[in-house]
């Protein structure tokens, strides 16, 4: 892919999970993290380094996820999406015209930055054909049967945890959709079809939003400022 002004970003926020794990009695994307949502929070630090924006909301609650957007002041299509995350990665590749690269991010993540972004857009330009940020796995890792009786220690010194945004080529990742597998990110999908991804570096405040826990980490990262964005 050749670099320059030219290199067209569309920009994917699935957000149309439940959040079972998280436990509150509304869709995950609309939980309050400072005072706002964290599809707000997401849609703030990425739209304006897209020129495109799909979000993907849950398909009971497509209004709100319309309020979310118009307080944002970001010019983002909004599409239902799938029973699984893949599917709602799909609805919202979709749902984009003609761009070079995409960007898929989950709402789950609010407290990503466009530097990651930059990051991962810079590894696909420079010849991946997808890109995320990760980080390094600091605990020990156990393989277990019946989910609690360990069989062995995994070596974990090449192991990375992925976040997202998940940067693509966008004919790959069309192509690498249009497969019709389900996976739990895109890169696999990628990999499946023998694509080049290259991660780049990740940040622990770049978390999921999965368990009630993690809402306080993201609270006290968030009450924390933003340090300096590495890039
Ligand atoms: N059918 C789905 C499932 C997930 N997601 C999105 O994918 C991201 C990562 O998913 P996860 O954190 O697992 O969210 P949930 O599926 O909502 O969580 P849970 O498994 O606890 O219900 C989230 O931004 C979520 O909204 C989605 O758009 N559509
Ligand atoms: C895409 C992802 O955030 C990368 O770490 C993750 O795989 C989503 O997983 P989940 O099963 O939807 O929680």
């Amino acid at each position: 892919m050749t670099a320059g002004p030219a290199i067209r970003v569309g920009l994917v926020i699935v957000a149309a999970g439940s959040g079972t794990r998280l436990g509150h009695d509304h869709p995950k994307a609309f939980v309050r993290l400072g005072g706002r949502s964290l599809l707000a929070h997401a849609l703030d630090r990425l739209a304006s380094a897209a020129h495109e924006v799909v979000v993907v909301g849950p398909p009971g609650h497509m209004a709100e996820a319309g309020v979310q957007v118009e307080r944002s002041g970001t010019a983002a299509r909004i599409v239902p999406g799938g029973a699984t995350r893949t599917g709602s990665v799909a609805a919202g590749i979709d749902a984009l015209g003609s761009v070079d690269v995409i960007a898929v991010h989950d709402a789950a993540r609010p407290l990503v930055d466009a530097a990651a972004l930059r990051r991962a857009v810079a590894a696909v330009v420079g010849g991946a054909d997808a890109s995320a940020p990760a980080l390094p796995v600091t605990d020990t890792l156990k393989e277990v049967a019946d989910g609690e009786v360990v069989t062995r220690t995994v070596d974990r010194s090449a192991l990375r945890a992925v976040q997202t945004p998940q940067v693509f080529r966008a004919d790959v990742l069309r192509a690498a959709h249009a497969r019709g597998d389900d996976a739990t990110d895109d890169l696999a999908l990628v990999e499946a079809g023998g694509g080049t991804v290259v991660l780049v570096p990740g940040r622990a405040r770049y978390l999921k939003v999965t368990y009630p826990d993690d809402l306080l980490l993201a609270e006290a990262f968030l009450a924390s400022g933003e340090p300096e964005e590495p890039e």
